[in-house]
C-alpha cells in the first residue's frame, strides 16, 4: 500500500484534531477530519483537508482509515522485561514484584542477559509502532555499573529506528548515601540521562528531595520520580515533589509516575496537591495496566474494587501535562504487555475513561509525552516533520479499539517498516536455572 519510494501522496486519511497542529480542516464531534497527506524524502512535505475535486489520480486512497503519528512511550521498564518465565510474582502483590526482582537482578542480570532482554522489547515496541521511549535502569549498586553501559550501547544501536532514553531507578532511601548518589548523578550525566527515584514517606523526605534537586541542578538533569504508587491515602510524596521544585526553583523537566493514592484521598487534600502540581509545571504520567494489576490486590481471595489510576482529568483540567505508558511487560511488576501503545490507549480508554468527549486525549501518547522528553515535534503529523506514522484499519473510534489493529501498517520516514514480532522462544535459553 505505500510505495517504496518515499515520495507519494496519500489522499481520504482519517487524522485527528489534537495532533495534527496548523491544520485547517472541518473536524467532526470525534475530532476527526479527513486529510490528503503527500510525502517526499521522507517527510511531510504537505497536509491539507481532503478535497474530492482535487484528488489526484495517482494519490493512494485510504478510504478513511484512521492515521495517528508514531508513538511515544514516556516510561518503560526494559531492563525488567520478559523475566517472568523465570521470575514470577508469587502473589501478584507490589511487595513480591519488589522482591522477585530484586532476587532476580542479584542474580542473573549481567550485562548479556540486560542486553538481550532490552532488544527483545526494542524490536516489540518498533514493530506496534513507538518511535521514542523512555526507560527507566534500576540502579542499585552493583547494577549500575552494569547497566548504564548496555543501555549506551543499545540507544546507538537503535538510533533512528527508536529515540532511547533512560533515568535511574533507586528507593529514595538510596539518596542518604550522599557521595554514592553524587556519582551516579555524575554517571546518570555522562550518559545523557534523567535522574530519577522512588519517592514514598520517609521522616527525612524533604532533605532527601532537596539533594535529588540539587543534583539535578548542578548537573543540568531531568527528573523523573515514581511516587505514591500504593492505595495509602497518607503517600503525600507527589504534593512534597511539587513543593521541592518550587522551592529550589527547578527550571527542567518533571516527570511524575504513578500517583495512585492521589485518587484515595479527600478532595481538599487533593486540590491543594494538584494547585501546587500545576504551579511546579509537573508532568504525569499514568500507568494503567501495571497499577491495575498490582494495586488493590489483596492475597485472601477478594475481588479488587478500585481501578488504581491516578486523577488525570482532574490533572489536565488544570494544565497539567497528562500522559499514559506502557510501564512493566512480562516481569513481576507486570505479567503481561507487549509495549504496545495501541493496547496502551485502548485500556486507558476503558479504565480511565478517555472518551465522551475524546478531546485531545490521544496526546497522552503521543504529542504531550514528546514533549516531556524534551523531543521536537514529534508525536504529531505536521508539515516538514518526519513521516512517522501508523494506518490502521479502523476509521473511528470504535473500530480502533475494539480490535487489536495487528496488521496496521507502520510509516517510518516516509516508507512501510517491515513489523515482524519477535519469538519468544528467543528468550528461552535466558530463562532456564
Ligand atoms: N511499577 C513499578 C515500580 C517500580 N519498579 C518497577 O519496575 N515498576
Amino acid at each position: 500500500m505505500i510505495p517504496a519510494s518515499g515520495s507519494y501522496r496519500l489522499a481520504n486519511a482519517r487524522v485527528h484534531r489534537s495532533l495534527t497542529p496548523g491544520l485547517a480542516a472541518t473536524f467532526d464531534g470525534d475530532g476527526f477530519a479527513l486529510a490528503d497527506i503527500s510525502v517526499a524524502d521522507g517527510k511531510i512535505a504537505s497536509i491539507v483537508a481532503h478535497a474530492e475535486s482535487k484528488a489526484q489520480a495517482d494519490a493512494i486512497d485510504f478510504a478513511g482509515r484512521i492515521v495517528l503519528p508514531c508513538f511515544v512511550d514516556c516510561h518503560t521498564h526494559i531492563d525488567k522485561g520478559h523475566i517472568w518465565p523465570r521470575k514470577p510474582n508469587p502473589d501478584g502483590t507490589f511487595m513480591g514484584a519488589l522482591n522477585a526482582t530484586g532476587a532476580d537482578r542479584a542474580a542473573r542480570w549481567s550485562a548479556e542477559d540486560v542486553a538481550r532482554r532490552m532488544d527483545f522489547s526494542l524490536r516489540s515496541a518498533y514493530a506496534h509502532g513507538t518511535k521514542a521511549m523512555r526507560t527507566h535502569l534500576d540502579s542499585v549498586p552493583p547494577q549500575e555499573e552494569i547497566s548504564w553501559p548496555v543501555f549506551e550501547t543499545m540507544r546507538e544501536r537503535w538510533r533512528g529506528r527508536i529515540e532511547l532514553q533512560a533515568a535511574c531507578l533507586l528507593g529514595i532511601e538510596g539518596v542518604r548515601d550522599k557521595a554514592w548518589f553524587e556519582r551516579l548523578a555524575k554517571r546518570v550525566a555522562a550518559a545523557k540521562g534523567v535522574l530519577g527515584v522512588v519517592t514514598y514517606m520517609v521522616p527525612d523526605l524533604e532533605e532527601l528531595l532537596d539533594h535529588v534537586f540539587a543534583q539535578a541542578i548542578e548537573h543540568g538533569l531531568d527528573l523523573d520520580f515514581h511516587a505514591d504508587e500504593t492505595d495509602d491515602v497518607a503517600a503525600i510524596s507527589l504534593k512534597k515533589i511539587a513543593e521541592a521544585s518550587l522551592w529550589n526553583g527547578f527550571e527542567g523537566n518533571i516527570l511524575v509516575g504513578h500517583c495512585c493514592s492521589l485518587s484515595r484521598q479527600p478532595d481538599l487534600e487533593v486540590l491543594d496537591t494538584l494547585d501546587k502540581v500545576a504551579k511546579a509545571r509537573l508532568a504525569v504520567v499514568s500507568l494503567p495496566m501495571c497499577n491495575l494489576y498490582l494495586q488493590d490486590r489483596r492475597s485472601n481471595g477478594t475481588t479488587p474494587r478500585w481501578r488504581g489510576v491516578t486523577l488525570l482529568h482532574e490533572m489536565k483540567a488544570r494544565g497539567i501535562k497528562v500522559a499514559v505508558a506502557s510501564d512493566n511487560t512480562r516481569d513481576p511488576f507486570y505479567a503481561y504487555g507487549d509495549l504496545d501503545m495501541l493496547e496502551v490507549y485502548r485500556m486507558a480508554t476503558r479504565i480511565l475513561h478517555f472518551d465522551h468527549p475524546v478531546g485531545d486525549w490521544p496526546r497522552a501518547v503521543t504529542a504531550t509525552p514528546a514533549e516531556v522528553m524534551r523531543l521536537e515535534g514529534a508525536g504529531t503529523l505536521a508539515v516538514g516533520g518526519s513521516a512517522d506514522f501508523i494506518v490502521f484499519k479502523g476509521r473511528n473510534w470504535t473500530e480502533l479499539l475494539s480490535r487489536p489493529e495487528s496488521d496496521r501498517i507502520v510509516v517510518r520516514e516516509g516508507r512501510a517498516i517491515e513489523r515482524r514480532l519477535p519469538d519468544y522462544a528467543e528468550l528461552d535459553e535466558l530463562m532456564v536455572g
